[in-house]
């Protein structure tokens, strides 16, 4: 039995007063049954590990090298060292803004694992894709491409993230879900074997809901959520963290 995930994603939003938001949901959902993952921005990592919430904390990308002459970059094991157990890979507004392609987060997953976090990485098709039937072998190409051999579930989270239902308001339909996490667990299952294949959790992320949580996460391989912008206000992430521990 895998245990549910609700993953919050503040992406780069959020000051120190924003601490306030983990302190009200671990008021109302610390002994929620699932887990929780916030990733804020990082200056705030430190901060967030320290109020002894009870959830996990999370980067949301690193650089493949554990350290050197990268100005700006941040290594897997700076996130650890700062309190992250997690840390987002291949965002699609990484792969978009920042141009990163299936290898570099591949090596993003492997940083992770050196520096014993928790890889999240993400994988999802475009608009454009989605209407030119292309989902599934963009899928699955994104996983051959970006998952690293060696994915556990312990230390691999596979979110799928549609590109077009990011911030959108739109979601695939709960057939659509299904259909493209079945799919995945069978890609994972061919590569790693269906038993640890099982293990791996898959989240769905894409215009996430307090009204639409509870019948996402109801559906078949869907192991919870990552979750944008309803994740920065308790009053959104609280319904959502308790329909992941339904
Ligand atoms: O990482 C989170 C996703 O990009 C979803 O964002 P959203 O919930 O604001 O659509």
């Amino acid at each position: 039995m895998r245990r549910k995930i609700a993953a919050g994603n503040w992406k780069m939003n959020g000051l120190r007063a924003q601490a306030a938001v983990v302190e009200a949901l671990a008021a109302e959902h610390g002994g929620a049954d699932c887990e929780v993952v916030i990733c804020p921005p990082a200056p705030l990592i430190p901060l967030l590990a320290g109020l002894g919430s009870g959830f996990a904390i999370g980067g949301q990308d690193c650089h493949p090298a554990a350290s050197g002459a990268h100005t700006g970059d941040l290594s897997a094991e700076m996130l650890a060292d700062a309190g992250a157990s997690h840390v987002i890979v291949g965002h699609s507004e990484r792969r978009t803004d920042h141009g990163e392609d299936d290898a570099l987060v591949r090596a993003k997953a492997e940083a992770a694992w050196r520096a014993g976090l928790v890889a999240i990485i993400c994988i999802g098709e475009t608009e454009a894709e989605r209407d030119a039937d292309r989902t599934l072998p963009v899928i699955d190409a994104q996983l051959a491409g970006s998952v690293p051999d060696g994915a556990t579930g312990a230390n691999t989270v596979i979110a799928y993230e549609p590109v077009w239902a990011i911030g959108t308001g739109r979601t695939p339909s709960p057939d659509d879900i299904e259909h493209v996490h079945r799919a995945i667990r069978a890609g994972l299952a061919g590569r790693f074997g269906a038993d640890p294949s099982e293990a791996i959790r898959l989240l769905y992320g894409g215009s996430v809901k307090p009204g639409n949580a509870a019948e996402i996460f109801a559906l078949s391989d869907v192991d919870g959520g990552l979750v944008g912008g309803a994740s920065l206000k308790a009053e959104d992430f609280g319904p959502i963290i308790a329909a992941a521990a339904r």
